[in-house]
């Protein structure tokens, strides 16, 4: 661990803060365009941050942004300078400073999407900085991917297969990258995408909106009280 981890940020507070979904996945995989149609979806529904990452840029905040899908005041871009994974999971202080940067902002929030830069099938995000996590592969990787396991996609909360558009060009079988995923996630959901085909993720958007639906209403529970109740029908 960093001798900039913050011990503060080991366990995250469930108490009167927005639910932390991070996106992770290989490079290319989807993640932006997944995002944008996460906020594309659930914007009208959901109040909404997002924090990006990229090495060197700032790429993706810049894609969203331009995209139109929120408020471009409500993406902060984080430059992690280092491999990807060590930002969200190793020393994940900047991450959690852009986060609680949102919630001072614009809060309060329902959802902050925490996307990863892209990175290899063992990149999980630290339980200090995602609640829940969201696993992109694409099935132009090859339909052997899900097979070959690694954390992401065996423990993810939800693994998206993306860009399912491309299947019948690269040669990848969707029936063995469902049997396979299955067999190596004991039950945790799959989802098959093509966000160029049906932008608005509707099976994706339908799992966030369920998650962040509970997660206020736990943290209504433990305040003893009735929360900000996030409104049904995505
Ligand atoms: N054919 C096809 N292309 C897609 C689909 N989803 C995304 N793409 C394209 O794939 C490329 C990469 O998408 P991104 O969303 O930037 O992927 P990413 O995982 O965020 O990439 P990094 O941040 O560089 O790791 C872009 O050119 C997208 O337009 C899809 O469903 N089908």
């Amino acid at each position: 661990m960093s001798a900039n981890h913050d011990d503060r940020h080991d366990r995250p507070d469930p108490h009167g803060r927005a639910l932390r979904l991070g996106v992770g996945g290989p490079v290319g995989s989807g993640k932006t365009a997944l995002v944008a149609a996460l906020c594309r979806t659930l914007g009208p529904v959901l109040r909404l941050g997002v924090v990006t990452n990229d090495i060197y840029t700032t790429e993706d905040a810049d894609f969203l942004r331009r995209a139109g899908v929120i408020d471009p005041e409500r993406v902060i871009a984080v430059q992690t300078g280092c491999c990807p994974h060590t930002a969200i999971r190793d020393d994940i202080a900047a991450n959690l400073d852009a986060v609680e940067t949102l919630e001072e902002r614009f809060g309060p929030l329902d959802l902050v999407i925490v996307e990863s830069g892209g990175d290899n099938l063992t990149a999980t995000f630290s339980r200090g900085l995602a609640d829940q996590q969201i696993f992109v592969l694409d099935v132009s990787g090859g339909d052997k991917v899900p097979r070959k396991g690694g954390p992401g996609v065996t423990s993810a909360d939800l693994l998206v297969i993306n860009k399912t558009d491309l299947a019948k060009h690269v040669g990848a079988d969707l029936t063995v990258m469902s049997r396979d995923a299955a067999a190596v996630r004991e039950g945790r959901p799959v989802l098959f995408t093509s966000i160029r085909e049906v932008p608005q993720v509707y099976a994706v958007a339908e799992w966030v909106h369920g998650i962040t639906q509970a997660w206020a209403h736990a943290q209504a529970h433990d305040h003893g009280e009735h929360g900000h109740a996030v409104p049904s029908g995505s």
